[in-house]
């Protein structure tokens, strides 16, 4: 028996591993997210490897734990999730006609016949976005949708219609890098769609 374990909350990273024909159990992390650097690709890196090892701690057998954190870089800030309505639009005001990076960061714990490997990576992609009026951005965030999101936007939802362009792989602003994650784990010789038995 083999199994693949989520370590997220995020319904979005569900549907992305949904999406690519993955069966997996989810086991949302409780581990505490402090920044550790100023640096984006390391605090994602540091928070996907905190959420993924508390919940590779609390498992037995042969196991695949997935642990991502995405956050949003402008210039020298790292944004992560708004704490109120005011920073969503404070965040959105600043993102509005300008060019950002989103960074994820993944973390896969790997135990099998025994052994236990550690593999850590991200992925960036820059998005550009229209300017934003501030009725835009105020009926934007009234929506609520900006609240659970890195930047406070969501790509894949009503934020599309700002989005001018992107560069980079589109499910890394979503929340995990698809295609990275399967040719990491391709690396190590497994097949994430057969997997979880
Ligand atoms: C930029 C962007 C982020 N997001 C989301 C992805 C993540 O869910 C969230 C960033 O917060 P995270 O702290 O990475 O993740 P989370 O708290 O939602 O879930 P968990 O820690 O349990 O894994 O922002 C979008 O849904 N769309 C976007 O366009």
């Amino acid at each position: 028996m083999r199994k693949i374990i989520l370590a997220s909350a995020s319904p979005r990273r569900r549907e992305l591993l949904e999406q690519i024909g993955v069966a997996f159990d989810v086991c949302p992390s409780n581990a505490e997210e402090i920044m550790t650097s100023s640096l984006p690709r390391e605090v994602v890196q540091d928070l996907s490897r905190c959420k993924g090892r508390e919940v590779f701690e609390k498992t037995s057998g042969d196991v695949l734990v997935i642990g991502a954190d995405t956050v949003v870089a402008f210039q020298d800030s790292i944004l992560g999730k708004p704490a109120d309505v005011c920073m969503a639009r404070d965040m959105l005001e600043r993102l509005q006609g300008n060019t950002h990076q989103v960074y994820t960061g993944v973390t896969l714990f790997l135990r099998q016949d025994g052994v236990e490997t550690e593999k850590s990576f991200f992925e960036k992609t820059e998005v550009v976005f229209y300017p934003m009026s501030e009725q835009e951005i105020d009926a934007y965030v009234r929506t609520g949708e900006p609240m659970d999101k890195a930047g406070a936007y969501g790509i894949q939802g009503r934020s599309a219609v700002f989005v001018e362009k992107i560069d980079g792989d589109y499910s890394n602003v979503v929340g995990l890098p698809l295609a990275r994650l399967y040719q990491e784990l391709k690396h190590m010789g497994i097949d994430i769609k057969e997997w979880h038995s």
